[in-house]
């Protein structure tokens, strides 16, 4: 039996975030339902009544879940949340974009935050935000996962709260190089603040408010990611500084780094729109292989001279 506040979650993606999701609602006591490609269930009796369904797939699944979503009929009032942090190869479109345009008339949720999956099973403390054009469907979904040790925030800028959990994978890497090559604390702290303006050139750049990368899902997921041994985009950097190659790191990596495809994907955006990104830029080169983590540490050195807050308004 429900009662009216108890609503019904389907998860789509069973990986290690879809997982944690549904661990925070269903100790909330919704009823959740997570389904991946290789459930036994249909997908279809998996997503009839559902009051929300939450996408945790990584990027290369959003389209294909989304195609098998469309061939069936999502009840009318369904929230759609999507907690995909990365860009997508073929169009460069968000996630939460690729959703609006598949669904225009359904309310879409993004939900992002520094929110290390691994801590969030263990029941520690976390926030998040859910950010959307619709604020009561963004309540709604804050309801369903708010707790005492997941605090949920809402804010209006949906692409930018995507943009900040989607470009700080980027920057986690360069943190993994860096804390590889014991580059020292100067060293981090100047990367991690020199980071957030090249997110904000390219957030502001695709529509998101600038605010928005100060909050939990920007600068909070950039703090997170590039300081934890636990992000798998760190770990990437990591690898790197110590000369193993991507496709070794790669076998040996628990889960997904979407910061590899983002970085091919915000480099095509940064060079057709000439948006100055140099920090992804070097690691573009370092991904593919032709500088050593050591050069791309001298090429960021040794640039001209600017000043801080150079085609900045914020
Ligand atoms: N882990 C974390 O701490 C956090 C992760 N995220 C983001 O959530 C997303 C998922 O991450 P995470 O759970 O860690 O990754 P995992 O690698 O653990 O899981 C990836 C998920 O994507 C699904 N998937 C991949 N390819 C396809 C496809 N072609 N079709 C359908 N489904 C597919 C996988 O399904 P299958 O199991 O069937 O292969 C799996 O459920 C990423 O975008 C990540 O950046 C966001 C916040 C925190
Ligand atoms: O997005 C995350 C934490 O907020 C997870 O980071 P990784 O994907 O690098 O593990």
């Amino acid at each position: 039996m429900t009662n009216n506040k108890q609503k019904k979650l389907t998860i789509i993606g069973a990986g290690v975030w879809g997982s944690a999701l549904a661990t925070l609602a269903k100790r909330n006591q919704h009823l959740v339902r997570l389904w991946s490609r290789h459930s036994t269930e249909s997908l279809e009796a998996v997503i009839t009544d559902a009051d929300i369904i939450l996408s945790a797939v990584s990027i290369k699944g959003v389209r294909p879940t989304i195609e098998k979503l469309q061939a069936l009929t999502l009840p009318e009032k369904v929230i759609l949340v999507t907690a995909t942090k990365g860009l997508d190869p073929l169009t460069t479109l968000t996630p939460s974009q690729i959703w609006q345009e598949a669904f225009p008339s359904h309310s879409i949720v993004v939900l992002s935050g520094p929110n290390l999956s691994k801590e969030i099973q263990q029941g520690l403390p976390a926030a998040t935000v859910v950010a959307s054009n619709n604020r009561s469907a963004a309540e709604i979904v804050q309801a369903v996962f708010a707790s005492e040790n997941f605090r949920v925030y809402v804010n209006s800028d949906p692409l930018g709260t995507e943009l900040g959990g989607t470009l700080k994978n980027v920057m986690a890497i360069a943190a993994g190089v860096c804390d590889g090559l014991q580059l020292g604390t100067n060293a981090k702290a100047g990367l991690m603040t020199r980071a957030l303006p090249e997110m904000i050139r390219v957030g502001t750049y695709l529509g998101a408010k600038a605010s928005t990368f100060f909050g939990l899902s920007g600068l909070g997921d950039l703090m997170a990611t590039c300081n934890s041994p636990l992000s798998r985009n760190y770990q990437v950097g990591y690898g790197l500084s110590q000369g193993k190659s991507l496709e070794k790191i790669l076998e040996n990596l628990e889960g997904t780094a979407e910061g590899i495809n983002t970085t091919e994907v915000l480099i095509r955006i940064a060079q057709t729109k000439e948006i100055y990104v140099p920090i992804s830029h070097q690691i573009y080169r370092l991904l593919k292989g032709e500088i050593t983590p050591q050069e791309a540490v001298k090429a960021l050195m040794e640039r001209e001279p600017r000043s801080e807050f150079h085609g900045l308004e914020i």
